[in-house]
């Protein structure tokens, strides 16, 4: 099996009967650089709209200062209606239950008749801030024109979270489908009081706490932001670790992130021909009777078979959606 590792095994290739229901679930949508563009910054959001990304999150919570949040909220609505943003998944990002800001976001945002495609909650502590959450949107918000739910993803970033992650993962609604985990790196780190350092060991266990909760409840698991933007080399290696280690995507703040992280969590070319070269040798060997067999100098039986169908799923998905890297 060549090349950068199943990041792909979250791509909806099992057939367990037992978590069918959570895969069936997710989306087929590839999300695998999400960037953040500020919501008061038009010229920013502009060039969001020229770049081949997969989704974008118009924010108005920790890329806008204090003084800046009521332009962001204002700005927003506009310019989802004048800004053609092409085939990018437009999330937004309100501010967290504890600020008191949140009311005025949904408000100012979800009143509108331009909706994103998904709303991004940050620091949720608890299904409760969830629940919170939807009935605040579906009080406030204009959510009955739409003709489907809601997408929602939730950001995890304190302790608290990961104590409570199995009873947020499982959250459902039929107003919202919950379908991105997103790990929220740089809170975590302030909470816990641990430094990030070079290879982030210390965010080792949170990661796969992660990526376990949210492979298990069918959502994808976004890692975190690489913050020296400058550093390609270095962002490269943790895109690739990401991706190796579960991750479906990552955050990204910068238009230069964008290429290498989209790359890092698609298959290459070589993963891409051992997968249909797989399939097509399982079939055969289950004609003939094969459970198990030699390929390509490795032990092949079903759970390659899956491993391969992810790898097809993926970039179906991601040639289904876009004409990106
Ligand atoms: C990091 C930045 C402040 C750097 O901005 P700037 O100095 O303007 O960068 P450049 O001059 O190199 O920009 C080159 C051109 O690209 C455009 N640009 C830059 N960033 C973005 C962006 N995010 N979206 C769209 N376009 C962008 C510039 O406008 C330049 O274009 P032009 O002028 O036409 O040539 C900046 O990148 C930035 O603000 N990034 C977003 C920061 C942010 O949102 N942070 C919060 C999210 S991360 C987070 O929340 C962490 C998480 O919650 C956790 O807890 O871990
Ligand atoms: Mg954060």
């Amino acid at each position: 099996m060549p090349g950068r590792g199943l990041q792909v095994a979250c791509w909806r290739g099992f057939h367990c009967s037992h978590t069918m229901k959570y895969h069936q679930r997710a989306a087929a949508t590839p999300r695998r650089a999400i960037m953040y563009v500020p919501g008061y910054d038009d010229r920013k959001a502009n060039k969001a709209a020229t770049l081949t990304i997969d989704s974008i999150v118009l924010d108005c919570e920790d890329g806008v200062a204090i003084n800046k949040k009521e332009e962001a909220r204002v700005n927003i609505p506009k310019l989802l209606a004048r800004t053609d943003f092409g085939s990018k998944d437009r999330f937004i990002r309100v501010n967290s239950r504890d600020t008191g800001l949140t009311e005025d976001d949904v408000s100012s945002i979800l009143a509108s008749n331009n909706l994103p495609d998904g709303l991004l909650l940050p620091k949720v502590n608890s299904v409760d801030d969830i629940n919170w959450f939807c009935d605040l949107a579906a009080r406030n918000g204009n959510l009955k024109s739409l003709n489907r739910p809601m997408i929602l993803g939730v950001m995890v970033e304190t302790a608290i979270a990961m104590l409570n992650l199995k009873e947020i993962t499982s959250f459902k609604s039929n107003t919202f489908d919950l379908q991105c985990l997103i790990f929220g790196a740089d809170d975590f780190l302030a909470e816990i009081g641990a430094s990030k350092t070079e290879n982030a060991m210390e965010l080792m266990y949170a990661r796969q706490h992660v990526i376990l909760h949210a492979k298990a409840f069918g959502l994808q698991a976004i890692d975190m932001v690489y913050n020296n933007y400058k550093d390609l080399i270095g962002l490269q290696r943790q895109a690739i670790e990401g991706a190796k280690m579960g991750f479906t995507g990552k955050q990204v703040i910068h238009p230069g992130q964008i290429d290498i992280v989209q790359e890092s969590f698609s298959p290459s070319k070589e993963q891409i021909e051992w997968a249909k070269a797989l399939s097509i040798a399982f079939e055969d060997h289950q004609q003939q009777g094969k459970g198990a067999f030699i390929f390509r100098g490795q032990m092949i039986d079903k759970p390659l078979l899956l491993q391969a169908n992810n790898i097809l799923s993926l970039i179906n998905n991601v040639n289904g959606s876009h004409t990106s890297s």
